[in-house]
């Protein structure tokens, strides 16, 4: 129970030494913080013995009060106060701050009691355990711990990262969902959920190399014995696995790959060499699935780390948290049975695992901007200039409507290709999907691009400074275009889409 203090009472409490102010009809006591305040002790001094709701709202976020609250103590007597606290695992009430099927006075044909118990289990678990280390790696480059790793392992969270599945068979997932009525909108809550932490180098660091990797070997390992070791390494955490498919020599032209794998006499294993670039998670990986070139076109193995394989950071525009690496094969020796689908045929190995890549990255992106669109509205509620809130200008309106037909349009169209996911097979989906899932991720991006740009000007300093009240948007803005080049870039998405549209042109005539 705080205490009740009166204005009066704080008014006294004026000087440096002795300072005392409110915030949201809170008292907080600064006189211990003043030459701590990372804003200088001189705009404290001013404020002191002040209700200073205004001025600390035009320059901080609600959560520097949670993450101070040391300093709060007591609350105006007589009054409430009114900025909405946000609990783990709440929703948030900010118009277009969730898609339409949270929102309480919407409706949707897709969702069920599952799916939102489903949904507000995995928020919590997000904001509780997984976006405060998310924070913290961004800022400071470390990887992923094994303590995370070990908790999600546990609640079986890591298994819900692949999809639907034979994988997902017996187990119990956050909110008590049975593994078996784990369905493709479960999955989209999983990428939309995670992408929450809004942390982009860290969201990939969180073990995307598993979500694109270990579904190869869960759909292409014959043998047996292999794949349910592998899987049960990976899904406990024990282990960790990765994607290898892009080159120096080749990024979106898989055709162009130089890693080879060639098969020994006896036909006992093959000898791969070569190098990988971009590999998400490769610096931390046990376990690598590799595209190789092969005598007769393409072949996929998985390949284990031992002293032949060499693995070093690159440093590119997002936070060395995802792990971004340089692979080097040295005749690493890989047994004939680590081959994933058909010898030489490869290439549908590679292209069947991204259509769920794909469409996962199109989830999580959507959901990134909408987290910039409700950034934008708050700030521009709070930030008060030419004496009036930012909302008051019809220009900054314009573009939060623009956003907002960006964010709902783009929603919108990944429920209705997720509804299609649920009712095809995984042939039916890669033979009718491929090309709507890589214009989907294509629109994604464009839309991406297009509110980060607009939320960036919104934010302006702020929108361009990695602490402080534009942190997200920032981290945004410097990384959209992650999801605009990851898994297949948008010019090759885009012309992916229309030649699987070609395909199925009829002899139609105007
Ligand atoms: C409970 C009271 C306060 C706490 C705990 C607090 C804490 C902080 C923190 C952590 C920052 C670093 C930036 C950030 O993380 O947002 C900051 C910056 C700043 N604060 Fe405060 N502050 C308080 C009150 C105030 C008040 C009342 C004023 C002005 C009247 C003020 C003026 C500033 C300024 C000018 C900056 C620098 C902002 C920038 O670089 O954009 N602070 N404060």
């Amino acid at each position: 129970m705080s205490a009740s203090i009166t204005r009066a009472e704080v008014a006294k409490h004026n000087t440096e030494e002795d300072l005392w102010i409110i915030v949201d009809h809170k008292v907080y006591d600064l006189s211990e913080f003043v030459d701590a305040h990372p804003g200088g002790s001189v705009v404290l001094t001013q404020v002191a013995g002040q209700d200073a709701t205004e001025a600390f709202y035009n320059l901080h976020r609600n959560e520097v009060l949670t993450n101070y609250k040391s300093l709060h103590i007591g609350t105006i007597e007589g009054e409430k106060p009114e900025v909405i606290e946000h609990k783990a695992g709440d929703l948030s009430t900010v118009p277009y701050g969730e898609p339409l099927w949270l929102t309480k006075q919407y409706y949707s044909p897709y969702f069920t009691d599952s799916h939102r118990t489903y949904q507000r289990a995995v928020r919590e678990f997000v904001e509780t355990h997984i976006l405060p280390e998310a924070r913290a790696a961004e800022r400071d480059g470390t990887h992923i711990s094994q303590e995370l790793i070990d908790k999600m392992a546990a609640n079986n969270f890591l298994a819900c990262r692949l999809g639907p599945g034979k994988h997902m068979a017996g187990r119990t997932l956050l909110g008590g969902i049975k593994g078996e009525d784990f369905d493709y909108f479960h999955d989209m809550i999983t990428s939309q959920e995670i992408a929450r932490c809004n942390s982009r180098g860290f969201q990939d660091g969180n073990l995307a190399g598993m979500a694109i990797g270990l579904t190869a070997v869960h759909a292409w390992c014959e043998n047996t014995e292999l794949r349910e070791r592998i899987s049960k390494e990976v899904l406990s955490g024990k282990k960790k696995i990765c994607l290898a498919v892009t080159e120096a020599f080749a990024g979106s032209d898989v055709a162009g790959l130089r890693t080879t794998a060639e098969l020994s006499k006896d036909g006992s294993h093959y000898i791969v060499n070569g190098t990988k670039k971009w590999i998400t998670n490769g610096v931390f990986c046990d376990y690598f699935v590799v595209a190789c070139k092969s005598e007769k076109g393409y072949t996929v193995l998985l390949v284990e780390r031992d002293e032949n394989v060499d693995t070093k950071p690159i440093k590119t525009s997002y936070s060395p948290a995802a792990g971004t690496t340089y692979i080097e094969f040295n005749n690493v020796k890989v047994p004939k049975a680590h081959l994933l689908g058909p010898e030489h045929k490869g290439f549908q190995v590679v292209m069947s695992n991204f259509n769920h890549e794909r469409w996962m990255m199109a989830g999580m992106v959507a959901r990134w901007s909408r987290t910039a669109l409700e950034e934008c509205l708050k700030w521009a509620h709070q930030r008060i200039v030419f004496s009036k809130p930012l909302i008051n200008q019809p220009v900054i309106r314009a573009k939060i409507a623009r956003m907002i037909t960006l964010v709902e349009a783009n929603q919108a169209w990944l429920e209705s290709v997720t509804y299609q996911m649920t009712k095809m097979s995984y042939a039916e989906q890669s033979k009718h999907l491929g090309g709507t899932i890589a214009l989907l991720k294509n629109y994604s991006t464009r839309c991406a691009y297009e509110v980060a740009d607009d939320a960036t000007n919104i934010f302006g300093g702020r929108g361009i400074t990695q602490t402080g009240m534009g942190w997200v948007v920032e981290n945004f803005n410097r990384t959209n275009k992650f999801d605009a080049i990851l898994g297949g870039t948008e010019e090759i998405l885009a012309d992916l889409g229309v030649r699987q549209a070609m395909r199925s042109m009829p002899n139609a005539k105007l």
